[in-house]
């Protein structure tokens, strides 16, 4: 890890830990953490970095548990099962934050390309592109006016309704690494025509990571497509 890649795990601890903070006196954030409360505070008050193995303790190991809870709290499931994760997706800091923990506590590899399908995908692909220094690309249900090359991916669904996706052909050159991302994944129908897409493009896949999966039966198609770490934040 170079300097300025040590810098950045310490300030993305001090965001976890001010996160946690906001619903937690120094005593309950101390013994959340298992760090001092007086370390604490001057973090939280950004008098003081902390050292980067306990960065990179809070940010992998609390920092997944810790983001994995307050997803819970956010999101709402219906008596039919669907899920309402709009206070998650709408918001672009708790993504941010979520980005690293993803980076870190998984076993993806830096991507050349995040991938998602529009919509409610992009603001965490966004994220993590982010964080990556990376693309980010998503594929949308209509084609875009004036690009001249497609890559498409199509397959009549569960539902009998026949699903396309397309992306610009110039998003993944041949050869790249991608790293599928989504909101929610349930049937692993959506991933499904993303890995079609990578497949398409002569690309690697670098992993399939949602932020929730509904059931296993998403992760579970995702993995019978790819040898890449599969990974979600939280199950319902
Ligand atoms: O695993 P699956 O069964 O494919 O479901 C997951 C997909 O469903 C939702 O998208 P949706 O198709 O509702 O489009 P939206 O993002 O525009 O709402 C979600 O954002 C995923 O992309």
């Amino acid at each position: 890890m170079n300097r300025a890649e040590k810098a950045a795990l310490q300030l993305r601890a001090v965001d976890v830990l001010r996160m946690l903070k906001e619903t937690r006196t120094y005593d309950e954030l101390a013994e959340t953490t298992g760090l001092p409360a007086g370390d604490l505070n001057r973090y939280v008050n950004g008098h003081v970095l902390p050292g980067t193995e306990r960065a990179r303790e809070v940010v992998e190991e609390l920092g997944r548990d810790a983001l994995a809870a307050e997803l819970d709290e956010r999101i709402r499931v219906d008596h039919e099962g669907y899920v309402d994760n709009s206070a998650a997706v709408f918001d672009q800091p708790f993504l941010d934050l979520v980005a690293p923990v993803v980076a870190n506590g998984f076993e993806f590899d830096r991507p050349d390309v995040v991938l998602t399908a529009a919509t409610d995908g992009i603001t965490l692909a966004a994220s993590l592109a982010s964080y990556y220094g990376t693309r980010c690309a998503y594929a949308k249900k209509q084609k875009e006016t004036a690009v001249e090359e497609f890559i498409e991916a199509r397959q009549r669904l569960q539902s009998g309704i026949e699903l396309t996706y397309y992306l610009p052909a110039s998003a993944i050159e041949p050869g790249e690494t991608v790293l599928v991302v989504d909101d929610l994944i349930r049937s692993g129908e959506t991933q499904e025509l993303l890995l079609d897409i990578i497949d398409t493009a002569d690309a690697e896949v670098a992993g399939v990571f949602a932020l929730i999966a509904a059931g296993d039966d998403g992760t579970d198609r995702a993995r019978e497509r790819t040898d890449a770490p599969i990974g979600a934040l939280t199950t319902v």
